[in-house]
Order: C-alpha cells, then sequence, then structure tokens
C-alpha cells in the first residue's frame, strides 16, 4: 500500500504520514468567523481539507477519523457587525453558520465530525488561561490576560522567524499592559453591550487564538495528527495555538503535520472581505454555476499553489463534468483506480487525480473500462456524486450526440433544397429509428439541436441519474453509427 505523504509547514518538507493512533487519526482545521457569507477563497480550505478526510476516511476507515472545523462566533469583527447593523449578534452568528453550513454542503463538503462553536466553550478556554498563569506562561493585567511570549523559545518556529524580526517588521499592539509588545492576548474585558463571561478577571472575553488551542483539546487531545488552515493564519494565529498549547500541554507538540492551502487570488491579491475584492459562493450558486464545477476548478490547482478564478476554467469544468456524468452511470459497482488513489496520497495532488480522471472517461468511452471505475475514482475528489448530478437536468445540452444529430438535420435540409427527397427521408427515417422525432419547417440557420427531439426535456435528461444516461451513451453510439454512414462524422 502507498503511503500518504504530506507537505508539513512546521518542517518544511514532504514526509511520510504516520497517525498517532491509527484507529483514530484526528484533524483539526479552522474555520470561518461567522459574520459574512463565506467567499469563494474560504471555499478553498473546505475543499481541500474534505479532499484530505475522504482521502484518511478511505485508508483508516471511516470510524477511525475525526475531523473538527470550528466556527468562530465570538470576536469583534462579529461586534462591528451587530453594531452596524443593529442585529443582535446571535441573529448574525446563527444565520451566517447556517449559511455557512448549506455553502459548503452544496460544494460537495462532508460535514465534519464536530463544528465547535467556540462560545459552547468558553469554560475550557478559562481553564487553559488559568493553567497558562499558573505555569508562568500568561500573565494578567488590567483586565486582560497575555500569553508571555517570551516564555516560549520556540515561538516562531512554524513560521521560520526570529521574535526580534517578527518584533521588527510586525504591527503589534503596543498596550501600556504588556510586558512585550509581542505578547498577545488570550483574555480581554468587555463593556457593557459587548459579549462577555465571568472569569478571575472579570467580565470578558476570549482572544481568538485561544479559542482553537481550547476546542482542539477538548476534542482531540494534547496532541493530534494533523492541523489545517489557509496559510494566511500560520502567522500569528497558527504561531500562538502552537505557543499556548504546548506550554499549557508540558511541551507536547499539538499537531504533527502542518497543513496549509495557498489563497485565491483576485488579480495578484488574497481575495478577502478586509479587501472588498471578493466575490461569495452563494452568489456563484446563484448565478447558476453548479457546486461541483466549483469544486472542480478549485481541485484543479494543487492547494499549495496561488489560483485565479477565471470565467474560462468554469466552462472548461462544467464541459468536462458533463461529459464524465454522461459516461459514469450504469455498470458495476466500480472500485477506485489505484493509480488515482496514490496520486492523492502524494501530497493531495489534485491534478494528477484530475488528469488520470480523463484517461480513465476516455477509457470508459472506448468501452475498454467500466463506468463503476470512473465513479468509485472521481468519488474520492467528491464528484459524480448522485446527490450532485441535479445540475444537468434541465439544462441545454450539448455533446458528441447532439452535435451529430445536429450534422445530420443540416444534411437532411441541405438534401431537401437540392430536391433528393429520397435521402432526405432516409435520414429521417433513421433518425426515427433511433428515437427522434424529425419536426419538419426548420430552416439553415435555425438552431435545430433544440428543435429536433419530440420531447424536448428528454435529451436534457439523458446524462441525469441511474438508467436515464445510460441511454445518453446509446444514443451517443448510434449518432456515431449515423454519423459515419451519413458521412458527417468529421
Ligand atoms: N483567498 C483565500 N484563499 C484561500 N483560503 C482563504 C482565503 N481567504 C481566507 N481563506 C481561509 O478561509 C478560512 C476562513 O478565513 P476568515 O474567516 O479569516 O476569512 P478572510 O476572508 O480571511 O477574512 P478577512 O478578509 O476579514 O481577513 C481560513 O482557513 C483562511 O485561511
Ligand atoms: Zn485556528
Amino acid at each position: 500500500m502507498t503511503q500518504i505523504r504530506l507537505t508539513n509547514s512546521a518542517t518544511r518538507r514532504k514526509e511520510d504520514f504516520t497517525p498517532l493512533d491509527p484507529g483514530n487519526v484526528r484533524m483539526y482545521v479552522c474555520g470561518p468567523t461567522v459574520y459574512d457569507r463565506a467567499h469563494l477563497g474560504n471555499a478553498r480550505p473546505a475543499i481541500v481539507f474534505d479532499v484530505l478526510y475522504r482521502l484518511l476516511r478511505h485508508v483508516y476507515g471511516a470510524d477511525h477519523v475525526t475531523y473538527v472545523r470550528n466556527i468562530t462566533d465570538v470576536d469583534d469583527k462579529i461586534n462591528a457587525r451587530a453594531a452596524e447593523t443593529g442585529r443582535s449578534i446571535g441573529d448574525i452568528t446563527a444565520e451566517t453558520t447556517q449559511w455557512y453550513l448549506e455553502d459548503m454542503a452544496a460544494i460537495g463538503n462532508l460535514e465534519p465530525t464536530h463544528m465547535p462553536r467556540a462560545t459552547e466553550y468558553i469554560a475550557q478556554m478559562v481553564a487553559m488561561i488559568e493553567d497558562l498563569i499558573a505555569k508562568g506562561h500568561a500573565y494578567a493585567a488590567e483586565g486582560h490576560v497575555l500569553f508571555r511570549v517570551r516564555s516560549y523559545e520556540k515561538y516562531g518556529a512554524l513560521s521560520g522567524r526570529s521574535v526580534d524580526d517578527m518584533r521588527a517588521g510586525a504591527r503589534v499592539e503596543v498596550a501600556p499592559y504588556k510586558e512585550d509588545p509581542m505578547d498577545f492576548v488570550l483574555w480581554k474585558p468587555s463593556s457593557d453591550g459587548q459579549p462577555g463571561w465571568d472569569s478571575p478577571w472579570g467580565n470578558g472575553r476570549p482572544g481568538w487564538h485561544i479559542e482553537c488551542s481550547a476546542m482542539a483539546a477538548e476534542l482531540l487531545g494534547d496532541s493530534f495528527d494533523i492541523h489545517g488552515g489557509g496559510n494566511d493564519l500560520m502567522f500569528p494565529h497558527h504561531e500562538n495555538e502552537i505557543a499556548q498549547s504546548a506550554c499549557a500541554h508540558g511541551g507536547a507538540q499539538m499537531a504533527q503535520v502542518w497543513l496549509h492551502n495557498e489563497m485565491l487570488q483576485v488579480e495578484g491579491k488574497k481575495m478577502s472581505k478586509s479587501l472588498g475584492n471578493f466575490f461569495t459562493v452563494r452568489d456563484l450558486l446563484d448565478k447558476g454555476v453548479p457546486g461541483e464545477v466549483i469544486r472542480f476548478v478549485m481541485l484543479s490547482t494543487h492547494y499549495r499553489k496561488p489560483m485565479d478564478w477565471t470565467e474560462e476554467r468554469v466552462r472548461e469544468a462544467e464541459r468536462t463534468l458533463r461529459r464524465w456524468r454522461e459516461l459514469s452511470s450504469g455498470g458495476s459497482t466500480g472500485v477506485e483506480d489505484e493509480r488515482l488513489l496514490a496520486c492523492l496520497k502524494d501530497d493531495l495532488n489534485s491534478v494528477g487525480a484530475i488528469t488520470l480522471l480523463h484517461e480513465i472517461s476516455k477509457g470508459v468511452d472506448e468501452a475498454k473500462i467500466d463506468p463503476g471505475v470512473l465513479r468509485a475514482s472521481a468519488a474520492l475528489l467528491g464528484l459524480l456524486k448522485d446527490d450532485m448530478g441535479e445540475w444537468l437536468i434541465g439544462r441545454e445540452f450539448e455533446n458528441e450526440a447532439t452535435r451529430l444529430i445536429d450534422e445530420l438535420l443540416k444534411l437532411r435540409l441541405a438534401l431537401r433544397e437540392k430536391k433528393d427527397f429520397e435521402r432526405a427521408d432516409a435520414i429521417r427515417d433513421d433518425l426515427d429509428q433511433i428515437g427522434l422525432q424529425v419536426i419538419d419547417g426548420l430552416k439553415q440557420g435555425d438552431e435545430p439541436a433544440r428543435a429536433f427531439v419530440g420531447k424536448p426535456g428528454e435529451l436534457a435528461r439523458l446524462s441525469g441519474k441511474g438508467d436515464v444516461s445510460g441511454q445518453s451513451r446509446w444514443l451517443t453510439k448510434e449518432a456515431r453509427r449515423l454519423g459515419r454512414k451519413w458521412g458527417v462524422d468529421g
């Protein structure tokens, strides 16, 4: 069996992946701060780590993987949004969380095992902070609690910077209550109207970084296998998570492997809410771009490379998926192609996997490979799933069959114009034989592909689910036969 290899940001090397406990492989991924719709950039880590989750489930068994992706529902950005809109914080976070779950499902992601909301783990955060103070890694001052960065000598190891460099270059908040400008907030006081919880340091709320450390420890233990997120979080967020967790847990290494996806960009800049250069997953879905197409485009670039979103890629993905859906119906249940699995095991090489899917689909088309293999292989990427096939239904459908039939109709019209009714009628009869009723009165330049079918809905449904799409392969075969017979296939 091929070994899973992952590029560990902490060592900057591609390494063999060996879980601490193969009976329970554990992964934590930083989830969204819920005050606005997820933009397309936010969808990237959700998809990348979903593919990893699927791979781990495949290799270690579905019941032997625990995937945690949190919901940050206490954060100053949320408070600001509440103040702007006059809405309650609870309404905003509940609504945004629901949107997030719907949008992530629409792009084909499995639900993680746990989706902890920060507000439900305040007690664990307070306990962890108290522990850090007791161990000398944190101190309370003026209602705040700060992490003493100097107390953790490996601080900066993940992002490869020294504390002195960071101090020189960083825009850290200088505050009178800090021993060192680099120290970061674990707890801060809340004024009236701000969300707050009782604590040994008065009414207050947690800082963002401690949320992840506390939730990860509670659900996955002091040490677990994989920690993921976008590479924009490497510093300071992940650096701070590492420091807090190691110091609270007697030096135990928080995660064995750190994985970071690169950014989705718009004209060379990170797509982000703060820059305002974003569009949401929902915008695209509402525009009619199917979730499966979004997923495909995202996986067409390796997760460690920056990527751009272009209309051309969307169209290309749509064409490919249409074709694969058409080819993938029928046949046996199917087992995935081992080579595809090997690709994904090699640092989630989704690009190589897609290339292989093209090759497999060609084999299916030539009747050399069972369609079940295409389905099972695509499923490793979360593609071609039954419940996502709906997008094809009712859409205009263009493929090899319709193109050839189109050509046959044009030929028939040309023959009629030359008064060669015998051959024109023969074409009509041939089409009739394969269940296509020719409607007369069509002129050259009309769009015969749409007008030729007696039952217009049917052609659109041909590549839908199950047995219906079986017809589509049959139709393609028949159209090719007629194409050859009438010399319109070249
Ligand atoms: N453009 C992007 N490409 C890929 N991943 C991204 C992108 N923007 C954010 N992420 C990732 O999405 C997840 C949620 O991020 P977050 O809620 O902080 O969104 P954000 O757009 O970065 O917010 P802001 O713009 O306000 O900084 C994180 O794992 C983050 O790394
Ligand atoms: Zn986090």
